[in-house]
């Protein structure tokens, strides 16, 4: 059940109030220092960008006025400031009324000087403590009277319970060491001038709840929470109960019963901010500090002693006090890590405070019904309902007028002063209708000090019981009678008859005593006999109740459970929806690094076509002279090979030819005209040619070679250092002369020698080892050289026993096909003469 009492929601616009913003500008720090603001009456500053802001760079330099509901200047008194702005917030709190006031501006601008305070200067939290107190002083109920039903409501307890629980409580107090410690930012001394507000009902008890929260990097911390202090740093969330009010659920509330109290549960939240602050590394001025006052009322019975029992009497106001975190800009402090994050935190919660204020406005000027982002941050969530339900929001924009603030100080005041567009909807006072007479407090006081000032108050008390009762009359008193002796019959006769009258009178009496006896006695049975079934049907009722109320309960329970798993998705879909976003970015990112690449690849391509183009067409350019080059040297070499032949063809027909082989002439003449396809090729080593007569072609015939009859004897050229092959079998020339080098033309051009081999050491495809005897017959030639036909290649080849079997195994001898004859050519440098007819061996 929802203890508060039910208001009327009302949307016409007398109901509606606007935020009101007061401007604080807090003094210089130096004379010399230069300023951006100055104050030009008491509701205006005007903001004048000095030679290092953004507005005087971009030519934005000329004077703006910002209007307030009040300005304070830098000498203003903290109790002005509580005067003006809190001291009305105040009332509305001991009227039933629901107030917000927070404090809003850049870091150092003076928000925690304007809403705490410090030794000297008691800021406006524990003024409105003082004023509070001072005024609901003597209507207090006791402790524990009240007790905080753990869904933002109140019950109310008997006074047997709360009286154990205030035993139970001293009886901590005696065996808990009492804190010595004391905050110095707060003056606690109450001071004697603060003044008793209006408001107060008399005929109602009151009793005031204290919660402190801070709001860290969008997480809420409850700061008096008992326990370790790990448990402190257990975020809460924040839940909506059954009259859409938001609350932080599972938050301690303290009742305190003196300012001393408060102030004392206020230093003890102080103390575990700090220590929180020390364990997750976090600065005071990036949080979110939300200090609450709740004022639980409810009437009292017919004697003004005690509070009416029942939940739906009771009314709950709250004034809650915020301190907000600087809202400097992140690229200004140069953050990074942490420190980025929480401004990022601080800037995403200032910007959500921002829109909500914007889109309320724009909701509120246009009519339309846009749905402001109250659940994007803890802050805007927590405070939904001032802004969507009843209260009056207060603003202080704090302002530090030194120059180098004036960026972050004019989007400030812009914010300000558009706040002020924003309405809320004025809060009724609330109304208890008990049914008992006004003013029976007071009268039931008064009473009770005449009733002691009576000297003989028991008597007098009979005294007053016996006048107040019914007083029978018997008639007329009897008359008076003079006893004479001569008419003492009369007079008995009199007597008599005046008796008898009596008598006749109270028989009638006595008659209509039990006729009304009767008639009691029947109201009474029949009062009784309805007593009876207004009891059974109370009962059948209480029995329905109990059964409502259980079902209530578990609809409560299950309520619970679903704005648990409410709140869980969504902060999920916070995350998702940041996750988004992120990715969103990235995918933005990528897809103009892509367009950028795009367009780079593009000028790259048009780039290199146009190179290729040009490197083509000079290249074209190119290949054509040197084709003509080639073309020319072609038909120089023709002209030159004609030339020859006809040198040759004059030569034969002018010698006399017939002794020549016939065979010699057509190699030399093969020779000569096709250079290319011979299998010996020329060398140009001259020391081996033979010297040319005036015919210059070298003739020689296998036939013709060296006597055989001594053995033959080999010319063995081989390298200067042979790789040693350590092979059982071994290439073996019997009568052999080894040379490195063909420099002496007598080495081949011996009469002796009759055989030439050339031994050839290289890696194969493989890297193995391939050893290679190229061999063939020297001839003499005609002109008195000789030259060599190779007939025969041995191959000598040694394979690893790890080598892969299907690789292509070395055969003894290869083909004559497979040797690179241009490589052997260039091995054996050794002057060939002309040739064989017949294709060689080789
Ligand atoms: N109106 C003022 N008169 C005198 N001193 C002031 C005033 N305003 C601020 N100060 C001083 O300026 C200093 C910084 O003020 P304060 O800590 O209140 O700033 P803040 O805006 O709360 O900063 P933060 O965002 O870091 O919490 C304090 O030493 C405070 O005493």
């Amino acid at each position: 059940m929802q203890p508060k009492v039910v208001r009327n929601f009302s949307n016409s616009s007398a109901d509606r109030t606007p935020v009101q913003v007061f401007c604080r500008v807090r003094p210089m720090q130096s004379e010399k220092d230069l300023t951006c603001i100055e104050i030009k009456s008491s509701t205006t500053v005007a903001f004048k960008p000095p030679p290092m802001s953004v507005g005087y760079r971009l030519n934005v330099n000329k004077e703006t006025h910002y209007v307030f509901k009040h300005v304070f200047p830098g000498n203003s008194t903290q109790r002005e400031v509580f005067t003006t702005v809190a001291e009305p917030l105040v009332e509305d709190l001991i009227r039933g009324k629901d107030g917000l006031l927070f404090t809003y501006g850049v870091t150092g601008s003076g928000k925690t000087f304007t809403m705490t305070g410090n030794t000297k200067d008691r800021g406006i939290m524990p003024r409105c403590l003082d004023a509070l107190f001072k005024t609901i002083s003597g209507y207090q109920s006791k402790k524990f009277v009240f007790k905080p039903d753990r869904l933002n409501g109140f019950e109310v307890q008997s006074e047997a319970d709360a009286m154990l629980e205030r035993q139970h409580e001293m009886n901590s107090r005696f065996t808990k060491p009492r804190r010595q410690d004391s905050d110095p930012e707060i003056a606690s001394q109450a001071s004697n001038n603060t003044k008793i507000l209006d408001g107060v009902d008399e005929d109602n008890m009151y009793a005031v709840f204290i919660t402190y929260i801070e709001i860290y990097n969008n997480s809420v911390y409850d700061l008096l929470e008992e326990g370790s202090i790990q448990r402190t740093l257990q975020s809460k969330i924040i839940r909506e109960d059954s009259v859409r009010n938001m609350y932080v659920h599972g938050v301690t509330e303290i009742e305190v019963k003196s300012f001393e109290e408060a102030i004392e549960v206020f230093q003890t939240g102080q103390k575990r901010k700090r220590m929180g602050h020390t364990i997750l590394n976090a600065e005071s001025s990036r949080s979110h500090s939300v200090f609450t006052i709740r004022l639980v009322q409810a009437p009292t019975d017919m004697n003004g002693e005690n509070v009416l029992q029942g939940r739906n009497m009771i009314n709950v106001s709250q004034l809650s006090l915020v301190d907000l975190a600087g809202s400097e800009r992140t690229n200004r402090t140069k953050n990074s890590g942490q420190r980025l994050r929480e401004a990022g935190n601080i800037n995403n919660s200032l910007m959500t405070l921002r829109s909500c204020l914007e889109y309320l406005r724009e909701n509120q000027l246009t009519g339309v019904k846009r749905k402001v982002p109250y659940r994007d941050s803890k802050i805007t969530h927590l405070f939904k309902k001032y802004f969507e339900g009843e209260g009056q929001v207060n603003m202080i924009v704090c302002v530090n007028p030194r120059a180098e603030d004036c960026d972050e100080t004019v989007c400030v005041l812009k914010f300000a002063e558009m706040s002020q567009e924003v309405q809320t909807t004025k809060s009724t006072p609330a109304k208890f209708d008990s049914g008992l007479t006004p003013g029976r407090r007071k009268a039931n006081k008064i009473f009770k000090v005449i009733e002691n000032d009576l000297d003989t108050p028991r008597i007098r008390k009979i005294d007053l019981n016996l006048n107040s009762g019914l007083i029978y009359s018997l008639g007329s008193k009897f008359p008076e009678y003079s006893l004479n002796i001569q008419d003492g019959e009369n007079l008995f006769l009199e007597l008599m008859q005046h008796l008898r009258q009596r008598i006749d009178k109270r028989a009638v009496l006595v008659k209509d005593f039990n006729a009304r006896c009767e008639d009691f006695r029947n109201r009474l049975l029949h009062v009784e006999k309805e007593n009876i079934s207004l009891k059974t049907e109370l009962s059948s009722s209480n029995a329905m109740l109990n059964q409502e109320r259980g079902q209530l309960n578990a609809i409560k329970s299950k309520a619970i459970v679903y704005e648990n798993s409410l709140d869980e998705l969504n902060r999920k879909m916070h995350e998702r929806e940041e996750l988004i976003k992120s990715l969103q970015k990235q995918l933005n990112q990528k897809q103009c690094l892509l367009n950028q690449k795009e367009i780079e690849r593009e000028r790259q391509k048009k780039k290199y076509t146009t190179k290729i183009a040009m490197e083509t067409d000079k290249m074209h350019r190119k290949l054509e002279s040197k084709l003509r080059e080639q073309e020319n040297k072609q038909l120089e070499a023709m002209r030159m090979k004609d030339e020859k032949l006809r040198l040759v063809s004059n030569i034969l027909n002018a010698d006399n030819l017939d002794g020549l082989p016939q065979i010699g002439r057509s190699a030399s003449f093969e020779n000569l005209t096709t250079p290319k396809t011979a299998t010996a090729v020329e060398s140009t080593n001259q020391v081996l040619y033979t010297p040319r007569v005036h015919r210059g072609v070298p003739v020689a015939n296998a036939r013709h070679r060296r006597s055989r009859s001594a053995g033959d004897k080999w010319l063995e050229h081989r390298a200067k250092n042979p790789v040693p092959l350590d092979t059982i079998l071994q290439p073996y020339l019997k009568n052999r002369k080894s040379v490195t080098k063909l420099t002496d033309v007598k080495d081949v051009a011996n009469q002796k020698t009759s055989k030439y081999c050339l031994i050839s050491q290289e890696a194969d495809t493989d890297g193995e080892l391939e050893t290679k005897l190229y061999k063939g017959n020297v001839i003499p030639t005609c002109g008195g050289g000789a030259q060599v036909i190779f007939n025969d290649v041995e191959c000598l080849k040694q394979v690893s026993p790890n080598t892969s079997p299907n690789r292509k195994r070395p055969s003894a001898t290869i083909a004559p096909s497979d040797v690179p004859m241009q490589d052997v050519a260039s091995k054996c440098t050794v002057s060939i003469e002309g040739h064989s007819s017949k294709r060689p061996k080789v």
